[in-house]
């Protein structure tokens, strides 16, 4: 038996988890009894199509949905609402306070969380704006930045909190390829440097081969976990060769053959 790693418990258990949304109209049922493991420093990715309820696990983690079904623990205690401790990177540029500089966007939480006191604040502030290479924009204000800078401020201002589970949710689906490359990249340099506990959220194949060591894969409608896919030994280097792309492919193959299976079944129920 290998009891390399069989001592090591988990630093965040998702059980058994169904979330729901309920609208005037019906009940969404969003995932179905989906349960992973994510180890300290790990880089977890959830995988799916759209719909598939990537986002909502992702914000049951962070605290904002309570799920109908199982339960999420963080070290052994059961997640019931937001804290410092779980720290979300959302797609959008504007999740930053435009009346703020950049320097005051990073600082904000831990003022508000009362982790620290002003000036050490803005001394852990500049510290982490100079990891994410924005040292020189500190007094800035975020409408004259560009996307990738403002999601390099906003993972500054993540990377401050010193979270134990950082949560990014697409954080590079809207900026052009190369800067969303360039951002994957970085990201990964930060990890080297910090090895922050990680759940990412894409619905792109290279993306999660490139940024994650584990995958999990989520079918739609509602969301299952379908697989669990092993990808410590990719990086951008490895995009293009063929192990990385036999490994897209089967991936493509568990979320899609399926998805087509399950079509095929509904037609001839019908
Ligand atoms: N606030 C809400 N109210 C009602 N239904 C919702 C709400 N948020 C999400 N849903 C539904 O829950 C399901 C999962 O949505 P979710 O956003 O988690 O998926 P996703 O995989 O992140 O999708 P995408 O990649 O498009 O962001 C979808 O059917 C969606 O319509």
């Amino acid at each position: 038996m290998d009891t390399t790693t069989s001592n090591v418990s988990p630093l965040l258990q998702v059980d058994g988890v169904s979330l729901e949304y309920r609208t005037p109209e019906r009940l969404v049922r969003a995932t179905h009894r989906v349960s992973f493991d994510v180890f300290a420093g790990d880089r977890y990715v959830l995988l799916g199509a759209s719909g598939c309820g990537k986002s909502s696990l992702l914000k049951a983690v962070a605290g904002f949905v309570p799920p109908r079904e199982g339960e999420i623990r963080l070290n052994g205690r059961a997640v019931r609402q937001p804290g410092p401790d779980r720290i979300v990177v959302f797609q959008e540029f504007d999740q930053l306070p435009p009346w703020k500089t950049v320097r005051e966007n990073v600082m904000f939480p831990l003022l508000a969380s009362k982790k620290l006191g002003r000036k050490e604040a803005a001394e852990r502030a500049s510290h982490y704006l100079a990891k994410v290479g924005l040292a020189d924009f500190a007094d800035a204000h975020p409408h004259t930045l560009s996307g990738g800078m403002k999601q390099r401020v906003a993972i500054a201002r993540a990377l401050a909190m010193q979270p134990q589970v950082l949560l990014m949710d697409e954080p590079f689906a809207a900026l052009d390829a190369l800067t969303r490359r360039r951002m994957q990249e970085e990201l990964l340099a930060l990890w080297d440097e910090f090895r922050f506990t990680l759940i990412f959220v894409t619905h792109s194949i290279e993306e999660a081969l490139v940024v994650g060591n584990r995958i999990g894969l989520l079918s739609p409608h509602p969301g299952r976990l379908r697989a669990e896919i092993n990808s410590h030994q990719f990086d951008l280097q490895s995009q293009g060769g063929t192990e990385f792309q036999a490994t897209a492919q089967r991936i493509h193959r568990l979320l899609f053959e399926h998805e087509a299976a399950n079509a095929d079944q509904h037609k001839e129920a019908a």
